[in-house]
């Protein structure tokens, strides 16, 4: 047995410094970035935040709505074929991945969908323990037949990891084990990795190489997107923050209250409607009987079930979230996204919000 003993760090466990800027207004400020992937040799541009591909997140609709924001979505690895035939002609392909996991299934899925639709240039191979032998494997298959497709592949949370993973063939290592608004892993298992330390260890790991990273999970608001890229990431991915809306694609729930206020007219208690959409973690009870018609006996559940409120149109959070970033930027001097990682000095807090009123 062995313990590291150095502290990590997780979003909460620090601030930004704000320093010296000639910025004049948050308007001034590109999110936009430009990348070159290492294998694949194909660039891209875009705002580098991402649907997670999860249900209720990465559906063909919110594919749609955050493209015109020049966002990327990891669909679901359930979008069928057609539906990505038709959305890849609606949209363009540089701002989706098809998602894909290692099995013999997934493999034939991802075959066929490459091979009707050729300009389709983004893979996502997305297993919760991105640590065996055998993931390595599948990510070096992938990029043996695709040499010139992008592939994203995770999750991992060191170093090492990260780039052995770029040099099996990954453009793009997505980090985060354990972080998710919805996940259980860390209580089902003690595994994980606080997740900014994550970022900044697995950021160096890979950029050292010529690759790419995910920061995936773990972000509760627009400052914890900041931070992460802040803290190296090239890429923010989002599951629980982009979920609850109507590009989920998911079943709004309606719940009536008595409440203690009388209606005027009739005297009768006034009743209230509070709508809620479900949300789950890919790995729980209900995304496995959803899409594997049960929990196999020898695991378990890594993964829950809740209900949040519905938040209407994904557009309002996209222009809160963005707004929010553009404002890191301005408060520590950077005049783009790209400067940002640059200007940031954390410092590390006990605390960081007050709470007087929440
Ligand atoms: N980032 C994170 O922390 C996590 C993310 N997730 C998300 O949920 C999705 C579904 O997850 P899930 O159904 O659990 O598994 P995966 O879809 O990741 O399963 C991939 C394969 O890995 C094998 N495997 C071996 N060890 C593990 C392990 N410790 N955890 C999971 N699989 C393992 C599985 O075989 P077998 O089932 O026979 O063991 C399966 O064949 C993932 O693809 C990911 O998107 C899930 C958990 C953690
Ligand atoms: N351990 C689990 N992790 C999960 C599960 N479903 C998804 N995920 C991971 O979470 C992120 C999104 O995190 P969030 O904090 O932004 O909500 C997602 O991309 C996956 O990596 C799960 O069931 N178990
Ligand atoms: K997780």
């Amino acid at each position: 047995m062995r313990i590291i003993d150095d502290v990590k760090l997780d979003f909460k466990d620090v601030l930004f410094m704000p320093k010296r800027s000639t910025l004049s207004s948050r308007k001034q400020v590109s999110l936009e970035r430009t990348y070159t992937f290492k294998h694949s040799q194909k660039q891209w541009q875009g705002v580098p935040i991402m649907a997670a591909n999860m249900d209720g997140v990465g559906t063909v609709s919110m594919a749609k709505a955050l493209a015109s924001h020049k966002l990327f979505t990891t669909l679901v690895k359930s979008v069928s074929a057609e539906e990505i035939t038709q959305l890849a002609q609606t949209i363009s392909p540089h701002h989706f991945a098809v998602s894909t996991g290692t099995g013999e299934a997934d493999w034939q899925r991802l075959q066929d969908i490459l091979r009707d639709n050729p300009h389709i240039t983004f893979i996502c191979i997305d297993v919760a323990n991105g640590y065996s032998e055998s993931f390595g494997d599948f990510v070096a298959k992938v990029r043996n037949l695709y040499p010139n497709h992008t592939i994203m592949a995770g999750n991992v949370v060191t170093a090492d990891m990260t780039q052995e993973l770029i040099l099996r063939g990954a453009d793009i290592v997505k980090v985060g084990i354990g972080p998710g608004s919805v996940c259980t892993t860390r209580k089902q298992t003690g595994v994980g990795y606080p997740q900014l330390s994550a970022i900044i260890e697995c950021a160096d790991a890979a950029h050292g190489l010529g690759g790419h990273i995910i920061a995936d999970g773990g972000c509760t608001n627009p400052g914890d997107v900041a931070k992460a890229f802040g803290a190296g990431a090239d890429f923010v991915m989002l599951g629980g923050m982009l979920a609850g809306h109507d590009e989920g694609e998911g079943q709004l729930i309606e719940e009536h209250h008595l409440t203690q206020q009388l209606d005027q007219a009739t005297q009768q208690p006034i009743i209230e409607t509070k709508r809620f959409v479900q949300f789950y973690g890919m790995s729980s009870d209900t995304a496995m009987k959803k899409h594997h018609g049960g929990v196999a006996e020898y695991r378990s559940s890594e993964g829950k079930t809740v209900k949040i409120p519905y938040r209407g149109a994904v557009q309002a959070t996209i222009l809160d979230l963005l707004g929010g970033i553009r404002s890191t930027c301005t408060y520590v001097g950077a005049q783009n996204l790209k400067q940002l990682s640059k200007c940031t000095t954390f410092v590390r807090v006990t605390q960081q919000i007050n709470n007087i009123f929440s």
